[in-house]
């Protein structure tokens, strides 16, 4: 078993629901555990064949967050997680999303959620 981090992702999308915040796309900050098998052949070969490939994965949260809009960060966060855990290799994750300047006076709001196979 690994535990793979995916640490500070940044990119912008449509979060929240007030008027200029539906209007505008904002930076969000992803961070990501994952822990996962690794084939004891892939180890032995060093070879890629039947990993758990972190890119494939990644790519697959860019494509979610930049392609669709959304007014909660907790409904953010969860569409993140349960993207992760559809790939049955994954025994356990957790996913923080911090939405930078969501308050006037906080540096950041995040929301952490985590799931288990
Ligand atoms: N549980 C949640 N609460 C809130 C969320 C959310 O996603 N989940 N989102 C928001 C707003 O979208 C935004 O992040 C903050 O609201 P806003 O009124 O703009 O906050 P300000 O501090 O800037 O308010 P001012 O009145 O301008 O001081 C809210 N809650």
């Amino acid at each position: 078993m690994a535990l793979i981090r995916v640490k500070n992702l940044l990119l912008r999308t449509y979060i929240g629901f007030n008027p200029e915040e539906i209007a505008n796309m904002q930076d969000v900050v992803i961070n990501i555990e994952i822990e996962a098998d690794i084939p004891e052949e892939a180890l032995l070969a060093d070879e890629p064949d039947g990993i758990y490939n972190y890119k494939t994965t990644t790519k697959q949260i860019i494509g979610l967050v930049q392609e669709k809009r959304f007014k909660l960060l907790e409904v953010l966060t969860k569409n993140i997680l349960d993207l992760i855990m559809t790939d049955e290799r994954v025994s356990w994750a957790r996913v923080e999303v911090d939405k930078p300047h969501a308050l006037r006076f906080a540096e950041s709001v995040s929301f952490e959620m985590e799931a288990e196979r």
